[in-house]
């Protein structure tokens, strides 16, 4: 079993719970107290240079502990301050140290769309992100059907939500492209083994469509990093650790897109 399979199986029984207490009606009531949705994806493209989506990061099943003095609000401030595009909250317990409150949080605190990054299995899932404010959801290619993933996408377009749609392989990518959503993620990290590699990239990027928003996710570090996906035509990034483990997020963040 790899680490994607032992934590969507602990998603499943989790979200088997949750949504036996609260119903998707009732998600959606609580959802009409939030502000509208944020322009996730628009943000993306209405930046000028390198738009990142900076992400709110505490703890990996990969790297453990990141960030022992956690601040989700002050570090949403930061990003916003050092030039970032949209936030990424995970909100994973289990396996990020995450939590839905640090989501809350964290879009309180900043004017950015916020991207609930957690492991869809289930549109009630897309309910439950929208009640707590999420402007934009996760589909990972890899953890899902053709069916599941048009149900969980259809979940979020009825709510005005954006869909980042994350691939690490060609395969991968046609089917993504099966869905309405172009905005597209490849994730560097291999999530069966955790090693990264920007070949990953490199090698999509050809095959993604015109006129899609396409996201080089995980392992960037530095700024020669985000250069180098540049020179293969790559300008939206998502980045995690490499920011999280500055002392000083603003400044980390305004050195790596500046
Ligand atoms: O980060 C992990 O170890 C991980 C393990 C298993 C599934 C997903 C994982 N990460 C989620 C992400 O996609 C990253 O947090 C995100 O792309 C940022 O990556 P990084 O800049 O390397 O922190």
């Amino acid at each position: 079993m790899t680490m994607l399979d032992t934590i969507l199986a602990t998603k499943r029984a989790e979200v088997a719970d949750r949504s036996a207490r609260a119903s998707i009606a009732a998600l959606d009531a609580r959802a009409t107290e939030q502000t509208a949705p944020r322009g996730f994806r628009a943000a993306l493209d209405a930046k000028p240079g390198h738009a990142l989506i900076a992400e709110i990061k505490k703890a990996s099943p990969s790297k453990g502990l990141i960030r022992p003095d956690f601040d989700p609000p002050a570090h949403a401030r930061a990003y916003q301050a050092g030039g970032a595009a949209c936030l990424s909250v995970l909100t994973d317990v289990e396996y990020f140290q995450g939590a839905d409150d640090y989501l809350v949080a964290a879009r309180q605190a900043c004017d950015l769309p916020v991207l609930r990054k957690d492991f869809n299995v289930d549109p009630w899932q897309v309910a439950e992100a929208r009640s707590l404010g999420a402007d934009a959801i996760l589909i990972i290619v890899a953890a899902l059907s053709n069916a599941q993933m048009a149900e969980i996408e259809a979940a979020a377009i009825e709510r005005g939500m954006d869909v980042l749609v994350e691939v690490h392989d060609r395969a991968e990518l046609d089917r993504a492209l099966n869905l309405k959503s172009r905005l597209i993620g490849v994730n560097n990290r291999n999530l069966k083994d955790f090693t990264v590699s920007f070949e990953r990239t490199y090698e999509l990027v050809g095959h993604a469509p015109a006129g899609c928003t396409f996201v080089a996710e995980s392992g960037l570090t530095s700024r020669a990093d985000l250069d180098a996906m540049a020179q293969h035509g790559v300008r939206c990034f998502l980045i995690g650790e490499a920011l999280m483990r500055h002392a000083d997020v603003e400044a980390a963040t305004r050195a790596m897109i500046a």
